[in-house]
């Protein structure tokens, strides 16, 4: 028994071999959040009955903000067809008195059945009408519906605090709520069938108890056991979809590595290809077992709930042949019962459909709706004080910064100061905590403790889309955009107009002119190899690239600002790296100060100050001079890197020796 009515549970999934083997175990996303989510899925009937008005006034309430011309439309039409229902009922009624109750000759009973046979006719005409009408209605509402969900959902996406988006917790949800906007738009076409089911359930219901008060409740015991039958497959799949998207997730994840351009190459020279693809399939295999177990289960449950429904039309048609005998009841009655039971049924039974639909695209709006509600809580706040226009300089006073799913701080009471018009180098292993350091710089992640000041002003207050506005970031794994040439310096600073001419200046500055002389059609080429037509470039030339995006960006705004360089000469030949640090050099304006972090010492000697990062702690300041006679890491960092240039102190590199091969014998 408590296998049909209890509550739906959650299983934990199987785990194949080929997830323990690949992940360590199965890939799952970080509890915590999921674990609480479990926790309140408590499927039940009537919590998913009680949850469901809320979240279909969510969704009519979209419906409503996107064309509200048009939803009530809807309402109208479907509310019509099922007058036109009832109507229609009332209509073989009085032509079942003609032919059942009425006297005379045959030819007089069926001359008496011609008015009840045109208003049938007729309503059905005005039936179909409607019905045309109300699907047009819907077909123009429900891709607005989905518009606006989309529009939300990546909205809210694009809003939150990056510390959200490296959250494993919110990723996850991010990546559920996907589904909500398309169930959002099915949704619409899921009340709008409801509608029409209730409606037409409920004149038929009325016709019903005229006709006999005994018929009404046979109805509902007919329809209740299928509309549980349904909703339980439904909660079934949903539970399951949630279980295993992890492990979907995985499989796709596998999937995608076997198709991606920057894997193509392992993937062919290490046999990765075909080692990977009979691990998928394997993980697919048990996925397909899922899908097997879950498919038994709803054919036992639809089995058992049309059993019991088939029990109650014959306790109906038994009632009725009882009440027929008895004299309680006229063959006109009777005959017009069993077409209202029928329809009755038929109707009811679509709605619990219906219903079950909503419910089902419901669970996902949910989602959607909470995805939502946690990106609003962590959403980078708007508004606050301006940032000074012109400050002396940007200083962090003993920041410290731990990722919340890590026990040691990436950064710890780290203290240095940018002046404007000046370059520091931020030096430090693998590690260090170079890139926190640059995104607590740049204002994508906020200090636990400790505070940054543009001037006087210290950031909690200050409105950090002002904030944006005069950080430059260039990093060595820097978007490349699959876009246009021109449009791949101009995302540097997309709001600000350009002219063609306009973005001379910035490709000159980056040396990246002989990279676009080289395109077929100049600044305008598409730069994304998947689409016809356009080029792909080396990671040396995409470099320019990206120095030019940063030129345009600074060189758009007059207001004091921070330039942050990370590694940004990786791909970049000898010469290229060094005409690359020049111009970094140069960027340095008296209202900028620049911040380079790199792992090339060469590029760092000329900063005006150098800091030296060691698991996330300074552990030396100074300039070039000040730290190589301080013989301090710097010291030591520098003069490795120097050594690889210096004449090799043996003649020539050792040779490797035979690797030992197991004796055959
Ligand atoms: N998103 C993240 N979530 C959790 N831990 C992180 C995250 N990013 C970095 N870390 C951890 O914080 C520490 C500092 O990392 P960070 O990337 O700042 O070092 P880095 O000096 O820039 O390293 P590299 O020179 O290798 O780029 C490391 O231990 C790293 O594993």
């Amino acid at each position: 028994m408590k296998r049909f009515f209890g509550p739906v549970k959650m299983a934990e999934p199987l785990v194949s071999d080929a997830e323990s083997e690949l992940f360590g175990g199965p890939l799952r996303y970080d509890l915590g959040w999921s674990q609480h989510e479990h926790a309140g899925l408590d499927l039940t009937m009537m919590s998913a009955l009680r949850s469901m008005p809320a979240l279909v006034g969510a969704t009519l309430r979209m419906a409503w903000q996107a064309d509200r011309r048009a939803l009530l439309a809807v309402a109208v039409s479907e509310i019509g067809q099922g007058v036109a229902a009832a109507v229609s009922l009332l209509a073989v009624n009085a032509v079942m008195h003609a032919l059942l109750a009425g006297s005379g000759t045959a030819a007089q009973r069926l001359h008496a059945l011609l008015p009840g046979l045109l208003a049938a006719a007729a309503v059905a005409v005005v039936n179909s009408a409607l019905s045309a009408w109300s699907t047009s209605r819907a077909g123009r509402l429900e891709p607005k519906v989905e518009r606006i969900a989309i529009t939300q959902y990546l909205a809210a996406a694009v809003g939150v605090e990056l510390e959200a988006i490296d959250d494993p917790d919110f990723r996850r949800l991010v990546d559920v709520a996907e589904h909500g906007p398309s169930a959002a738009r099915r949704m619409i076409g899921a009340c709008v069938a409801a509608l029409n089911g209730l409606i037409s359930l409920v004149t038929t219901a009325g016709v019903l108890t005229v006709l006999h008060p005994v018929l009404l409740p046979m109805l509902i015991l007919i329809a209740a056991p299928r509309g549980w039958g349904a909703m339980r497959v439904a909660q079934e799949r949903y539970v399951s979809v949630m279980s295993w998207i992890e492990h979907v997730r995985a499989g796709r994840l596998i999937g995608n590595l076997l198709t991606e351009r920057t894997a193509a190459q392992e993937v062919r020279l290490h046999a990765v290809g075909a080692f990977l693809l009979s691990r998928y399939q394997r993980m697919a295999e048990s996925a397909e077992a899922e899908q097997e177990r879950l498919a038994s289960s709803k054919a036992l449950t639809e089995w058992v709930a049309s059993a019991l429904s088939g029990l109650a039309v014959a306790a109906t048609y038994g009632t009725m042949f009882w009440l027929i005998t008895a004299g309680h009841m006229s063959l006109a009655i009777a005959g017009t019962a069993v077409i209202a039971v029928r329809t009755g049924s038929a109707s009811l039974g679509a709605l619990v459909m219906n219903v079950n639909q909503l419910h089902e695209e419901s669970l996902y709006v949910r989602d959607h709706g909470r995805f939502l509600t946690q990106a609003a809580r962590r959403v980078i706040p708007s508004g606050g004080e301006p940032v000074p226009e012109q400050v002396e300089e940007v200083v962090l006073d003993r920041v410290s910064y731990r990722y919340p799913d890590r026990d040691t701080a990436a950064l710890d009471q780290v203290s240095l100061t940018l002046p404007m018009g000046s370059v520091t180098a931020v030096v430090g292993e693998n590690g260090s905590g170079k890139s926190t350091l640059m995104k607590i710089l740049s204002g994508l992640l906020l200090p636990q403790s400790g505070t940054l000041r543009w001037g006087p002003a210290d950031i909690t207050g200050l409105d950090r889309s002002q904030i944006f506005e005069r950080v430059s970031l260039l990093t060595q794994d820097f978007q490349r955009w699959p876009v246009t040439a021109a449009m791949n310096i101009r995302l540097g600073r997309p709001a600000h107009p350009v002219t063609p001419e306009g973005l001379g200046p910035s490709v000159d500055y980056a040396g990246a002119g002989p990279v676009i002389a080289k395109l077929p059609h100049g600044l305008r080429s598409l730069l994304a190899r998947m689409f016809r037509g356009a080029i792909e470039l080396s990671g040396g030339e995409w470099q320019k690239v990206g120095l030019a995006r940063t030129h345009w960006r600074s060189s758009t705004s007059r207001a004091d600002g921070v330039l942050i360089v990370d590694e940004p000469t990786s791909a970049l030949d000898p010469e290229a790296e060094i005409e690359a640090f020049d111009r970094i050099r140069r960027l340095a304006a008296p209202n900028r100060a620049v911040v380079l972090v790199t792992h090339r010492m060469s590029g760092v000697r000329h900063a005006d100050r150098i800091y030296v990062l060691n698991a996330g702690r300074l552990v030396e300041q100074g300039t070039h001079d000040e730290l190589i006679a301080a013989r301090g890491r710097y010291a030591a960092m520098f003069d490795a890197q120097a050594a690889q240039y210096a004449p090799a102190p043996t003649p020539g590199i050792p040779k490797p020796t035979a690797p030992p091969v197991a004796d055959p014998a």
